[in-house]
């Protein structure tokens, strides 16, 4: 086993033992706090492109499964652990999380004082970082790192290419793909709906005329203000049908109704309280963040919160004044778990069906 270490842009580094590929690579190094689903978050595409620190010390120990992927390919760029399991078993294991990671060129290192990382990450802030041997120099990694600039459109790196059809005799509904996850896609096939997955840059016209009962915004990776196209075909949608925006399907439904978002400090990645202020219930999310919706922001637009963090007030959930349009931060399919929100997906075929009838009533007046 090669010794690896992680290079942070500061210049602190981290040297523990290689697995999976010893390919060098970098990316925005951010924490995740879960205790189990490893898998799910290595194939989130909200997760493209981040180094991903998890603060569960032993990772891995179940292996890969087939079940459990939530897109085809993985997505994150590397993983830092405090020790990887050396004799992973379970009964619907395929692989192990080393083999997993050489056959997807994806570097991963053990050994790390992940508690220590963590810290300095909440001290100071996400920061780009790197994956190397350690015969690299240090300086020019840290040359190398502030000189990579702001990746702009990652969405277009895991969206569709072309529209999809999953059939289904339920409502019809319309996904924008910005990187959706198959958990999404469970929740709603469960539910008999018939899916048409577009690409994120598909406009409003091509969408109307697929005759979609409601559409879904789908979470995706990287900033919001990066697909100002996302954001007009939203402005044009809200009202002709029903909106459910998730993650970065908030974030764009915030922008397209006059909010604005900022960056956190060191993201939201694994689980988290959040209030659900109509009926005053805290719940647990699954959430993969580093975008939020700028709280004051919202004074002015036509949008009401309707679910906010519980350790931090960040805006977790948002609802429409007028029209059935809805969204939250978090992950309400869960995929990992927690599931507790799982009904938003009821309350998203309830709204289709409300405003179907609406639809019926003016058209018999
Ligand atoms: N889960 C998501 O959809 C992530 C949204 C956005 N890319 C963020 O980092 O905040």
């Amino acid at each position: 086993m090669t010794k690896q270490q992680l290079v942070l842009e500061d210049g602190t580094t981290f040297i523990g033992t290689g697995f999976g590929s010893t390919e060098s690579i970098s990316g925005e190094v951010v924490f995740y706090n879960g205790i189990t689903g490893y898998q799910e978050m290595i194939s989130d595409p909200a997760n493209a492109g981040k180094i991903i620190v998890m603060t569960q010390p032993l990772v891995g120990n179940y292996g890969i499964n087939q079940d459990d992927f939530e897109t085809l390919d993985p997505c994150i760029n590397g993983l830092i652990v405090k020790e990887v399991s050396d004799y992973p078993s379970n009964f619907r294991m395929d692989e192990s999380l080393d083999s997993f990671f050489k056959a997807h060129d994806i570097p991963g290192i053990t050994g790390v004082d992940t508690r220590k990382l963590v810290t300095h990450i909440r001290n100071q802030g996400s920061m780009k970082g790197s994956i190397t041997n350690i015969e690299s120099s240090l300086d020019s990694i840290i040359e190398t790192l502030t000189s990579i600039p702001e990746q702009t459109n990652v969405v277009e790196q895991v969206s569709a290419v072309k529209p999809y059809i999953i059939p289904g005799r339920g409502s019809r509904i319309v996904i924008i793909d910005l990187g959706i996850k198959h958990g999404i896609l469970r929740e709603l096939t469960k539910r008999g709906c018939h899916i048409t997955v577009v690409p994120y840059n598909y406009g409003f016209e091509k969408i109307m005329r697929l005759k979609p009962e409601g559409v879904l915004l789908s979470n995706g990776p990287g900033n919001p203000t990066a697909i100002p196209e996302v954001i007009e075909t939203i402005k044009e949608l809200i009202g002709k049908t029903p909106l459910f925006g998730i993650g970065l399907g908030q974030l764009l439904f915030g922008l397209a109704c006059g909010a604005s978002t900022e960056k956190l400090p060191y993201g939201q990645y694994g689980n988290y309280p959040v209030k659900d202020l109509e009926t005053n219930q805290s719940h647990l999310v699954a959430k993969s963040q580093s975008y939020t919706i700028t709280n004051n922001s919202l004074d002015g637009t036509k949008l009401e919160k309707i679910y906010i963090g519980l350790n931090d007030k960040t805006v977790e959930g948002l609802k429409h004044k007028e029209y059935p349009a809805f969204s939250v931060q978090f992950n309400p399919e869960g995929s990992p778990g927690p599931e507790d929100i799982i009904y938003l997906f009821d309350s998203f075929l309830q709204e289709i069906k409300q405003f179907s009838e609406n639809k019926e009533d003016t058209s018999n007046a």
